[in-house]
């Protein structure tokens, strides 16, 4: 398996290098062994923006037959995240079998608990469409573009069940906006809308654009930070969130990410 993971800041990005890094619980499936510490890339292939890729090989074999789990905070918002997306897609001479978009979210209360994860069963871009006197208009309504990107099917369950009893999440819709919600106003709207998503982020449906342009199967992985709602950065649980993030990549790299998908 060769994977990238897309997060927005360099924090998100490191809690996932952590948690790849770090030895599997006794308890999990037994597995080849945990991916060891993230090296930088060779300087010779940097990304353009600034943007820097963490590497995490699994030992032994041929280089082509290795299995990868690169990192790389691609920048906050769908625009960014797709530019940092498809740089790292291009910048790879061998194909990667996944892209993950991954970080912390806001999540709707009524289905998911600060500290929670999420997977989605679909990266929906939930700001892209056109207000009308009737309502609002998808672009896919509009008769252009799309505004849902699936990942494979049967690919959020087994990443779930990867994640095991240890970090239990969620399968639902996660939303992709531009603008962060911040009134009950508006979490009602989108709930509406939208009545399974789980939680909302900035990135998913833009590296999913990515990945799609390169033809490779996306993923999106959540930790909730902090509920879909009015605005209250004090009690944001950014933290937590990482915690459960790192756990998560912890899973997932001592298991799924080795295997075929
Ligand atoms: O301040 C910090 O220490 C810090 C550490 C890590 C990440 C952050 C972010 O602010 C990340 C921004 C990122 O988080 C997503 N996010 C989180 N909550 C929401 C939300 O309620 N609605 C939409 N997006 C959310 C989003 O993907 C941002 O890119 C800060």
């Amino acid at each position: 398996m060769r994977v990238l993971v897309v997060t927005a800041v360099a924090a998100e990005a490191e809690a996932v290098s952590a948690g790849l890094a770090d030895p599997a619980p006794d308890d999990r499936p037994a597995s080849p062994g945990p991916l060891p510490a993230p090296r930088p890339l060779p300087a010779a292939r940097p990304l353009p923006g600034g943007r820097t890729v963490l590497r995490h090989v699994r030992a032994g074999g041929a280089p082509e037959a290795q299995g990868l789990v690169d990192v790389v905070a691609g920048g906050v918002g769908p625009a960014a995240a797709a530019v940092g997306a498809a740089c790292a897609l291009a910048a790879e001479p061998v194909p990667y079998d996944l892209v993950v978009s991954a970080g912390i979210g806001g999540g709707f209360p009524a289905h998911v608990p600060l500290g929670g994860l999420v997977v989605a069963d679909a990266l929906t871009a939930a700001d892209l469409g056109a207000e009308t006197p009737d309502g609002y208009l998808t672009v896919d309504e509009l008769g252009f573009g799309r505004t849902v990107h699936l990942p494979p099917p049967g690919l959020p369950e087994r990443l779930t069940r990867a994640l095991g009893p240890a970090a239990p999440a969620l399968i639902a819709p996660v939303l992709t906006v531009s603008t962060v919600t911040g009134t009950a106003a508006r979490a009602a709207e989108l709930a509406a809308r939208h009545p399974r998503a789980a939680a909302e982020a900035m990135e998913g449906f833009g590296v999913a654009e990515a990945a799609a342009a390169y033809g490779v199967p996306v993923a999106e992985i959540r930790a909730v930070s902090n509920a879909v709602g009015p605005r209250d950065r004090a009690a944001w649980r950014i933290g937590e969130a990482l915690g459960a993030l790192s756990g998560a990549f912890r899973a997932l790299g001592a298991t799924v990410f080795l295997e075929e998908l």
